[in-house]
Protein backbone atom coordinates (compact mmCIF):
# COMPACT_ATOMS: atom_id res chain seq x y z
CA UNK A 1 0.00 0.00 0.00
CA UNK A 2 1.03 3.85 -0.48
CA UNK A 3 1.10 5.75 2.30
CA UNK A 4 1.11 8.73 -0.18
CA UNK A 5 -0.60 9.05 -3.62
CA UNK A 6 -0.57 12.74 -5.64
CA UNK A 7 -2.87 12.73 -8.36
CA UNK A 8 -2.58 15.52 -10.79
CA UNK A 9 -2.44 18.23 -8.19
CA UNK A 10 -2.07 21.77 -9.53
CA UNK A 11 -1.81 25.32 -7.66
CA UNK A 12 -1.97 28.46 -8.42
CA UNK A 13 -0.75 31.58 -6.70
CA UNK A 14 -2.94 34.67 -8.43
CA UNK A 15 -3.11 33.41 -12.24
CA UNK A 16 0.87 32.15 -11.50
CA UNK A 17 0.89 28.39 -11.72
CA UNK A 18 2.76 26.74 -9.11
CA UNK A 19 2.45 23.64 -9.20
CA UNK A 20 1.16 21.83 -12.66
CA UNK A 21 -0.80 18.32 -13.02
CA UNK A 22 2.16 16.87 -10.81
CA UNK A 23 1.91 13.21 -9.86
CA UNK A 24 3.85 11.25 -6.85
CA UNK A 25 3.21 8.32 -4.79
CA UNK A 26 5.23 7.32 -1.64
CA UNK A 27 5.16 3.94 -0.23
CA UNK A 28 4.91 2.16 2.85
CA UNK A 29 8.10 3.31 4.99
CA UNK A 30 10.03 5.10 2.02
CA UNK A 31 11.63 8.50 2.10
CA UNK A 32 11.63 10.54 -0.95
CA UNK A 33 13.34 13.40 -1.55
CA UNK A 34 12.20 16.23 -3.05
CA UNK A 35 15.14 18.67 -5.64
CA UNK A 36 14.88 21.20 -7.73
CA UNK A 37 15.83 24.69 -8.75
CA UNK A 38 14.78 27.40 -6.31
CA UNK A 39 10.96 28.31 -7.32
CA UNK A 40 9.48 24.78 -8.57
CA UNK A 41 7.09 24.49 -6.06
CA UNK A 42 9.05 21.99 -3.24
CA UNK A 43 8.04 23.92 -0.50
CA UNK A 44 4.24 24.52 -2.09
CA UNK A 45 3.95 20.78 -2.78
CA UNK A 46 4.55 19.99 0.93
CA UNK A 47 2.37 22.85 2.15
CA UNK A 48 -0.29 21.47 -0.43
CA UNK A 49 -0.02 17.59 0.94
CA UNK A 50 -0.02 19.30 4.96
CA UNK A 51 -3.41 20.84 4.27
CA UNK A 52 -1.46 24.42 4.18
CA UNK A 53 -1.97 25.29 0.43
CA UNK A 54 -5.54 27.39 -0.53
CA UNK A 55 -6.30 27.23 -5.01
CA UNK A 56 -5.44 23.58 -5.16
CA UNK A 57 -7.67 21.22 -7.63
CA UNK A 58 -6.11 17.07 -8.24
CA UNK A 59 -6.22 14.48 -5.64
CA UNK A 60 -3.99 14.11 -2.34
CA UNK A 61 -4.48 10.22 -0.71
CA UNK A 62 -2.89 9.81 2.61
CA UNK A 63 -2.97 5.96 3.60
CA UNK A 64 -5.43 5.65 1.39
CA UNK A 65 -7.49 8.40 2.81
CA UNK A 66 -8.56 10.95 0.58
CA UNK A 67 -7.34 14.51 2.32
CA UNK A 68 -7.57 16.23 -0.58
CA UNK A 69 -10.03 16.52 -4.09
CA UNK A 70 -13.26 18.34 -5.28
CA UNK A 71 -15.54 19.18 -2.32
CA UNK A 72 -12.50 17.55 0.24
CA UNK A 73 -10.43 19.71 2.30
CA UNK A 74 -9.16 18.02 5.60
CA UNK A 75 -7.82 20.33 7.98
CA UNK A 76 -4.37 20.24 8.67
CA UNK A 77 -4.80 18.89 12.32
CA UNK A 78 -6.34 15.55 10.83
CA UNK A 79 -4.29 14.54 7.94
CA UNK A 80 -1.32 12.96 10.70
CA UNK A 81 1.67 14.27 8.84
CA UNK A 82 4.37 15.39 11.06
CA UNK A 83 6.30 18.81 10.23
CA UNK A 84 9.60 19.57 10.25
CA UNK A 85 11.08 22.89 9.15
CA UNK A 86 14.59 24.90 8.71
CA UNK A 87 14.12 27.01 11.05
CA UNK A 88 12.80 24.36 14.21
CA UNK A 89 10.32 26.56 14.89
CA UNK A 90 10.35 25.72 19.07
CA UNK A 91 8.30 27.84 21.18
CA UNK A 92 11.61 29.92 23.05
CA UNK A 93 9.14 30.31 25.99
CA UNK A 94 8.72 26.88 26.54
CA UNK A 95 11.13 24.05 27.48
CA UNK A 96 12.21 20.57 25.96
CA UNK A 97 9.34 18.74 27.95
CA UNK A 98 6.40 21.50 27.06
CA UNK A 99 7.06 22.12 23.91
CA UNK A 100 6.57 18.54 22.91
CA UNK A 101 3.37 17.97 25.07
CA UNK A 102 2.09 20.88 23.16
CA UNK A 103 0.13 18.87 20.72
CA UNK A 104 -1.02 16.11 23.36
CA UNK A 105 -2.97 18.25 25.58
CA UNK A 106 -5.48 15.80 25.03
CA UNK A 107 -3.40 13.13 26.73
CA UNK A 108 -3.55 13.21 30.80
CA UNK A 109 -0.21 14.52 32.63
CA UNK A 110 1.18 11.13 32.88
CA UNK A 111 0.29 10.22 29.83
CA UNK A 112 2.11 12.75 28.08
CA UNK A 113 5.11 12.59 30.30
CA UNK A 114 4.92 8.87 29.07
CA UNK A 115 5.00 9.80 25.47
CA UNK A 116 7.82 12.59 25.63
CA UNK A 117 10.08 10.63 27.64
CA UNK A 118 9.80 7.73 24.77
CA UNK A 119 10.50 10.60 21.96
CA UNK A 120 13.28 12.42 23.73
CA UNK A 121 15.10 8.85 24.36
CA UNK A 122 14.26 7.92 20.82
CA UNK A 123 16.43 11.37 19.71
CA UNK A 124 18.99 10.82 22.35
CA UNK A 125 18.10 13.86 24.83
CA UNK A 126 16.38 11.71 27.39
CA UNK A 127 18.34 14.31 29.85
CA UNK A 128 16.71 17.58 28.24
CA UNK A 129 13.33 17.77 29.10
CA UNK A 130 13.87 21.08 31.00
CA UNK A 131 16.46 22.99 28.97
CA UNK A 132 15.02 25.79 27.12
CA UNK A 133 15.12 26.09 22.91
CA UNK A 134 18.30 28.66 23.01
CA UNK A 135 19.96 26.58 25.28
CA UNK A 136 20.60 23.54 23.02
CA UNK A 137 23.02 23.45 20.45
CA UNK A 138 21.37 23.55 16.62
CA UNK A 139 21.28 19.69 16.19
CA UNK A 140 20.43 19.32 19.53
CA UNK A 141 16.92 21.69 18.66
CA UNK A 142 16.40 19.86 15.35
CA UNK A 143 16.29 16.76 17.16
CA UNK A 144 13.69 18.37 19.37
CA UNK A 145 11.67 19.08 16.18
CA UNK A 146 11.80 15.79 15.67
CA UNK A 147 10.88 14.84 18.78
CA UNK A 148 8.36 16.80 18.84
CA UNK A 149 6.76 15.29 15.57
CA UNK A 150 7.11 12.05 16.54
CA UNK A 151 4.94 12.57 19.71
CA UNK A 152 1.89 13.20 17.63
CA UNK A 153 2.47 9.69 15.83
CA UNK A 154 2.10 10.98 12.27
CA UNK A 155 1.59 8.71 9.43
CA UNK A 156 3.94 10.84 6.75
CA UNK A 157 6.66 13.15 7.85
CA UNK A 158 7.07 16.10 5.35
CA UNK A 159 10.99 17.81 6.19
CA UNK A 160 11.08 21.53 4.44
CA UNK A 161 15.20 21.66 4.43
CA UNK A 162 15.64 20.34 8.30
CA UNK A 163 18.98 20.60 7.99
CA UNK A 164 20.65 23.56 6.32
CA UNK A 165 21.30 24.90 9.57
CA UNK A 166 23.68 22.97 10.62
CA UNK A 167 27.28 22.29 10.19
CA UNK A 168 28.31 19.30 7.63
CA UNK A 169 29.54 17.15 10.22
CA UNK A 170 26.44 17.58 12.37
CA UNK A 171 23.99 17.63 9.29
CA UNK A 172 25.07 14.19 7.69
CA UNK A 173 25.10 12.38 11.75
CA UNK A 174 21.62 13.86 12.58
CA UNK A 175 20.92 12.72 8.63
CA UNK A 176 22.00 9.40 9.39
CA UNK A 177 19.94 9.02 12.47
CA UNK A 178 16.91 10.38 11.33
CA UNK A 179 16.29 8.10 8.41
CA UNK A 180 17.30 5.11 11.34
CA UNK A 181 14.88 6.50 13.13
CA UNK A 182 11.97 6.72 10.60
CA UNK A 183 13.04 3.21 9.12
CA UNK A 184 12.62 1.57 12.45
CA UNK A 185 9.32 3.01 12.43
CA UNK A 186 8.00 2.29 9.31
CA UNK A 187 7.39 5.96 8.56
CA UNK A 188 7.09 7.48 4.99
CA UNK A 189 8.85 10.59 4.94
CA UNK A 190 9.06 13.47 2.17
CA UNK A 191 11.86 15.90 2.29
CA UNK A 192 12.64 18.84 0.71
CA UNK A 193 16.34 20.32 0.37
CA UNK A 194 18.82 21.99 -2.27
CA UNK A 195 21.80 19.84 -1.27
CA UNK A 196 22.21 17.05 -3.30
CA UNK A 197 24.23 15.12 -1.34
CA UNK A 198 21.70 15.51 1.59
CA UNK A 199 19.22 13.66 -0.73
CA UNK A 200 21.47 11.63 -1.93
CA UNK A 201 22.33 10.08 2.05
CA UNK A 202 18.36 10.43 3.58
CA UNK A 203 16.26 9.42 0.61
CA UNK A 204 15.28 5.71 -0.84
CA UNK A 205 14.27 7.52 -4.07
CA UNK A 206 15.01 11.23 -5.18
CA UNK A 207 12.33 13.07 -7.52
CA UNK A 208 13.38 16.11 -9.42
CA UNK A 209 11.44 18.98 -10.29
CA UNK A 210 11.19 21.61 -12.80
CA UNK A 211 8.52 24.30 -13.07
CA UNK A 212 6.06 22.67 -11.08
CA UNK A 213 6.40 18.51 -12.10
CA UNK A 214 7.98 15.76 -11.40
CA UNK A 215 10.52 15.23 -14.40
CA UNK A 216 12.01 11.86 -12.76
CA UNK A 217 11.60 9.88 -9.77
CA UNK A 218 14.06 7.22 -9.10
CA UNK A 219 17.21 5.99 -7.09
CA UNK A 220 19.91 8.84 -6.88
CA UNK A 221 21.98 6.07 -8.57
CA UNK A 222 19.63 5.98 -11.67
CA UNK A 223 19.23 9.59 -12.15
CA UNK A 224 22.67 9.99 -12.45
CA UNK A 225 23.77 7.02 -14.27
CA UNK A 226 20.08 7.03 -16.83
CA UNK A 227 18.47 10.80 -16.83
CA UNK A 228 15.44 10.86 -18.66
CA UNK A 229 16.71 14.07 -20.41
CA UNK A 230 19.63 16.40 -20.92
CA UNK A 231 17.99 19.26 -17.72
CA UNK A 232 18.04 15.70 -15.34
CA UNK A 233 21.68 15.29 -16.43
CA UNK A 234 22.87 18.40 -15.82
CA UNK A 235 21.14 18.67 -12.29
CA UNK A 236 22.84 15.40 -11.42
CA UNK A 237 26.37 16.07 -12.24
CA UNK A 238 29.21 17.53 -14.97
CA UNK A 239 28.07 16.46 -18.56
CA UNK A 240 29.82 16.20 -21.43
CA UNK A 241 28.15 15.53 -24.74
CA UNK A 242 28.99 13.93 -28.47
CA UNK A 243 26.85 13.88 -31.31
CA UNK A 244 26.70 10.55 -32.88
CA UNK A 245 24.78 8.69 -35.74
CA UNK A 246 23.96 5.07 -35.45
CA UNK A 247 26.06 2.59 -37.25
CA UNK A 248 24.51 -0.71 -36.84
CA UNK A 249 22.54 -2.04 -33.57
CA UNK A 250 25.44 -2.33 -31.88
CA UNK A 251 27.53 0.97 -32.98
CA UNK A 252 27.81 4.57 -32.77
CA UNK A 253 29.87 7.06 -35.44
CA UNK A 254 31.20 9.67 -33.82
CA UNK A 255 34.00 12.34 -33.25
CA UNK A 256 35.94 9.89 -30.66
CA UNK A 257 35.79 6.56 -33.18
CA UNK A 258 33.39 4.28 -33.48
CA UNK A 259 31.33 3.40 -29.88
CA UNK A 260 30.62 0.35 -29.25
CA UNK A 261 26.81 -0.52 -27.20
CA UNK A 262 26.46 -3.38 -24.58
CA UNK A 263 22.90 -3.18 -25.46
CA UNK A 264 20.71 -3.23 -28.73
CA UNK A 265 20.16 0.44 -29.68
CA UNK A 266 16.52 0.48 -30.60
CA UNK A 267 17.07 3.39 -33.26
CA UNK A 268 17.18 3.25 -36.86
CA UNK A 269 20.64 3.28 -38.63
CA UNK A 270 21.77 6.67 -39.42
CA UNK A 271 19.88 8.17 -36.77
CA UNK A 272 21.44 11.44 -35.04
CA UNK A 273 21.39 10.98 -31.92
CA UNK A 274 23.24 13.33 -28.54
CA UNK A 275 25.49 10.78 -26.00
CA UNK A 276 25.90 11.85 -22.48
CA UNK A 277 29.18 11.14 -21.03
CA UNK A 278 30.44 11.87 -17.37
CA UNK A 279 33.38 12.92 -17.56
CA UNK A 280 34.41 9.30 -15.34
CA UNK A 281 33.50 7.92 -18.61
CA UNK A 282 36.55 9.30 -20.73
CA UNK A 283 40.49 9.01 -20.43
CA UNK A 284 42.91 10.78 -21.80
CA UNK A 285 46.09 9.71 -23.09
CA UNK A 286 49.25 11.56 -23.55
CA UNK A 287 49.93 11.29 -27.73
CA UNK A 288 52.08 14.25 -29.37
CA UNK A 289 50.18 13.61 -32.69
CA UNK A 290 46.28 13.44 -30.67
CA UNK A 291 43.83 15.59 -31.70
CA UNK A 292 43.07 16.95 -27.78
CA UNK A 293 44.64 19.70 -26.29
CA UNK A 294 45.13 20.17 -22.45
CA UNK A 295 43.52 23.73 -21.33
CA UNK A 296 43.24 23.23 -17.56
CA UNK A 297 43.68 20.83 -14.74
CA UNK A 298 42.17 21.27 -11.88
CA UNK A 299 43.80 19.09 -9.20
CA UNK A 300 40.67 18.24 -6.09
CA UNK A 301 42.53 15.47 -3.93
CA UNK A 302 41.43 12.42 -4.40
CA UNK A 303 40.88 12.67 -8.14
CA UNK A 304 41.34 15.73 -10.83
CA UNK A 305 39.30 17.56 -13.42
CA UNK A 306 41.17 17.91 -16.77
CA UNK A 307 39.40 20.10 -19.62
CA UNK A 308 40.22 19.39 -23.20
CA UNK A 309 39.18 20.89 -26.65
CA UNK A 310 39.27 17.92 -29.06
CA UNK A 311 37.83 19.39 -32.24
CA UNK A 312 36.88 22.55 -31.52
CA UNK A 313 34.70 20.82 -28.58
CA UNK A 314 35.29 21.30 -24.99
CA UNK A 315 35.19 18.19 -22.61
CA UNK A 316 35.79 17.35 -18.57
CA UNK A 317 37.74 14.32 -18.10
CA UNK A 318 37.34 12.87 -14.32
CA UNK A 319 40.74 10.94 -13.26
CA UNK A 320 40.70 9.49 -10.38
CA UNK A 321 43.94 9.77 -7.80
CA UNK A 322 44.07 6.09 -6.79
CA UNK A 323 47.26 5.26 -5.99
CA UNK A 324 48.94 8.95 -5.68
CA UNK A 325 49.30 8.72 -9.41
CA UNK A 326 47.14 11.37 -11.07
CA UNK A 327 48.70 11.49 -14.71
CA UNK A 328 51.27 14.80 -14.55
CA UNK A 329 48.94 16.27 -17.14
CA UNK A 330 49.95 19.92 -18.05
CA UNK A 331 48.20 22.71 -20.06
CA UNK A 332 49.01 22.47 -23.69
CA UNK A 333 49.89 18.62 -24.02
CA UNK A 334 48.21 16.75 -27.37
CA UNK A 335 46.38 14.48 -26.19
CA UNK A 336 44.16 11.59 -27.47
CA UNK A 337 40.23 10.83 -26.04
CA UNK A 338 38.99 7.82 -25.10
CA UNK A 339 35.44 6.47 -24.49
CA UNK A 340 35.57 4.10 -21.58
CA UNK A 341 32.99 1.48 -22.11
CA UNK A 342 29.59 1.55 -20.16
CA UNK A 343 25.84 1.78 -20.93
CA UNK A 344 25.45 4.73 -23.11
CA UNK A 345 22.80 6.82 -22.40
CA UNK A 346 21.44 8.68 -25.55
CA UNK A 347 19.13 11.46 -25.90
CA UNK A 348 17.13 12.92 -29.21
CA UNK A 349 19.86 15.74 -30.89
CA UNK A 350 18.36 18.79 -30.07
N1 LIG B 1 2.56 33.35 -0.96
C1 LIG B 1 2.95 33.42 -2.25
N2 LIG B 1 2.37 34.28 -3.10
C2 LIG B 1 2.74 34.33 -4.41
N3 LIG B 1 3.67 33.53 -4.96
C3 LIG B 1 4.29 32.65 -4.15
C4 LIG B 1 3.97 32.54 -2.75
N4 LIG B 1 4.74 31.57 -2.20
C5 LIG B 1 5.51 31.10 -3.22
N5 LIG B 1 5.23 31.74 -4.37
C6 LIG B 1 5.87 31.48 -5.69
O1 LIG B 1 5.62 30.13 -6.03
C7 LIG B 1 6.75 29.54 -6.67
C8 LIG B 1 7.13 28.26 -5.94
O2 LIG B 1 7.54 28.57 -4.62
P1 LIG B 1 8.09 27.46 -3.63
O3 LIG B 1 8.40 28.13 -2.34
O4 LIG B 1 7.14 26.32 -3.61
O5 LIG B 1 9.40 27.02 -4.39
P2 LIG B 1 10.62 26.12 -3.88
O6 LIG B 1 10.91 25.16 -4.97
O7 LIG B 1 10.33 25.58 -2.53
O8 LIG B 1 11.75 27.24 -3.81
P3 LIG B 1 13.05 27.32 -2.86
O9 LIG B 1 13.92 26.18 -3.29
O10 LIG B 1 13.65 28.65 -3.25
O11 LIG B 1 12.62 27.26 -1.45
C9 LIG B 1 7.83 30.61 -6.68
O12 LIG B 1 7.84 31.21 -7.94
C10 LIG B 1 7.38 31.59 -5.63
O13 LIG B 1 7.81 32.90 -5.95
Amino acid sequence: MSTLIVNKLSCFYQKNQVLNSLDLELANNEIVCLLGESGCGKTTLLRAIAGLQLDLSGEIQINAKTVNNTGINIPPEERKVGLIFQDYALFPHLNVFDNIAFSLQKLSRSEQRKLVTEVLTLVRLKDYADRFPHQLSGGQQQRIAIARALAYQPELMLLDEPFSNLDPHVRFQLIDEIRQLLKAHSMSALFVTHSKEEGFAFADRIALMRSGKIVQIDTAQMLYSHPNSRYVADFMGLSNYLRVTVKDKYSYQSDLGLLNCNAIIEHPINTPLTLLLRPEQLAVEVDPVGKGTIKKVDFLGAYQHVSIVYLSKHYIVKQSNHYGNCMQLKVGDKISLIVLSHDFVAFQTE
